[in-house]
């Protein structure tokens, strides 16, 4: 069954204010809409994704476009941007799921139920039940209660088989606040799946910090592992961590050979799963060649920025003989520390000899290992 999703991203946001709409602001370092196209886009029962975008918002447009979305403009009304959307999803497509750009803490669980319903249903669509007492009001005083049995606050997205959804936005009134109403209108049935307390739409101006709040409780934390060797050769030094430390041979490399610093940039790597430090700085291309090892941790640590991520600790241990290492760790923390921008206290550097065993116990090299923690900002 071939599924689209269609994000609404058209509206004015005027409830939320704000320079411009809600769905372009930045939330934690990232539009709004970023965090429900991550999640569709990253959902394997998703097939294509169709951005619907106001005609005054052409920058954002094209910015999803880099993304490889199809987008199209949208209309005056959320139901007219429905069917602008509708009119632009790719042939084949059999159910569409209609998701407002405003509730980014959408979830893969969120969409399996609706996608779950869509087997047995035409239409299914999330919402939380109505638990509060409610009532009505008038100015500052409480008039009357309102029986809450059998009711829901509705949420997105809001799933359907392509064809009767075409036909019921056909028939509709281009001014109903979501498709369910519209989709009931023509006859539908609609099942109710268990929706999320946290998949809040942002709506009024307070909105923004109760989803970032929303956001720490759904915290996304990453660890990575890096391991390194380097031989010994003639030499009057070698650089671990950072650190230039006399000794009587120098360790081998296409760069300067910093096992350890080697390994930290590879636990990053790990972290994020962007590959290793031979992926990004071939040892074959010819200006690494004795390189500092501090470009390569620099180049991770933007990685790790770039994608939202925070470096939490990093723990790395050094196997050698010698040269001895304790009278070093300060200075490699700190070193590492000012390429990471990250506080010493968050970082370890130790040393173990393998008991004269093997290659480092022969002095024949020097191996680390290294662990690095990544939170998501
Ligand atoms: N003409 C419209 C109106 C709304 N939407 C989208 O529908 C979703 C839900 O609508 P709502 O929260 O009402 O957004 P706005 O219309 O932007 O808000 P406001 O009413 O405060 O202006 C939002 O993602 C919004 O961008 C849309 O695509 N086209
Ligand atoms: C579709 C919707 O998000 C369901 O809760 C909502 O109806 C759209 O926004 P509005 O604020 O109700 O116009």
């Amino acid at each position: 069954m071939t599924v689209t999703a269609i994000i609404v991203a058209a509206g004015r946001g005027t409830r939320a204010g704000g320079d411009i709409p809600k769905q372009w602001q930045m939330l934690k370092g990232r539009p709004v809409v970023a965090y429900a196209i991550d999640c569709f886009v990253q959902h394997p029962g998703i097939d294509s994704l169709v951005l619907v975008v106001h005609p005054d918002d052409a920058a954002n447009a094209r910015w999803a476009e880099a993304q490889n979305l199809i987008v199209v403009t949208g209309g005056a009304t959320r139901a007219e941007s429905v069917k602008a959307g509708l009119a632009a999803v790719p042939s084949g497509t059999q159910k569409v799921l209609i998701h407002d750009a405003a509730r980014p803490l959408i979830t893969p669980d969120l969409i399996d139920r609706v996608l779950g319903a869509l087997e047995t249903h035409q239409g299914a669509a999330p919402a939380v039940q109505v638990t509060d007492t409610l009532w009505h009001g008038e100015g500052s005083l409480v008039t009357g209660v309102q029986d809450r049995t059998g009711l829901y606050r509705a949420q997105t997205p809001q799933g359907f088989h392509l064809a009767p959804l075409r036909a019921a936005h056909d028939a509709g009134t281009g001014e109903e606040t979501d498709d369910v109403a519209v989709a009931r209108a023509a006859g539908l049935d609609v099942a109710i799946v268990e929706g999320d307390e946290d998949n809040i739409k942002i709506t009024g101006p307070g909105d923004f910090a109760r989803v970032a709040r929303a956001m720490r409780t759904t915290m996304d934390i990453r660890c990575g592992n890096g391991y390194d060797v380097h031989r010994f050769g003639d030499g009057d030094h070698v650089w671990l961590c950072g650190v230039q430390i006399p000794h009587t041979r120098s360790l081998m490399g296409h760069s300067d050979a910093d096992v350890g610093m080697h390994a930290v940039t590879d636990a990053i790597y790990g972290a994020l799963g962007m590959g290793d430090i031979g992926q990004h700085f071939p040892p074959s291309d010819p200006q690494w060649k004795g390189a500092a090892s501090h470009i390569f941790l620099q180049h991770a640590v933007a990685l790790a920025t770039e994608n939202g991520f925070e470096i939490s600790n990093v723990d790395c241990t050094l196997v050698c003989e010698y040269p001895k290492i304790g009278p070093h760790q300060d200075a490699m923390k700190a070193v590492m520390g000012a390429f990471m921008k990250l506080d010493s206290s968050r970082i370890s550097v130790k040393a173990t000899t393998s008991e004269r065993l093997g290659f480092t116990g022969r002095e024949e090299g020097i191996a680390a290992i290294a662990t690095a923690t990544l939170i998501k900002t």
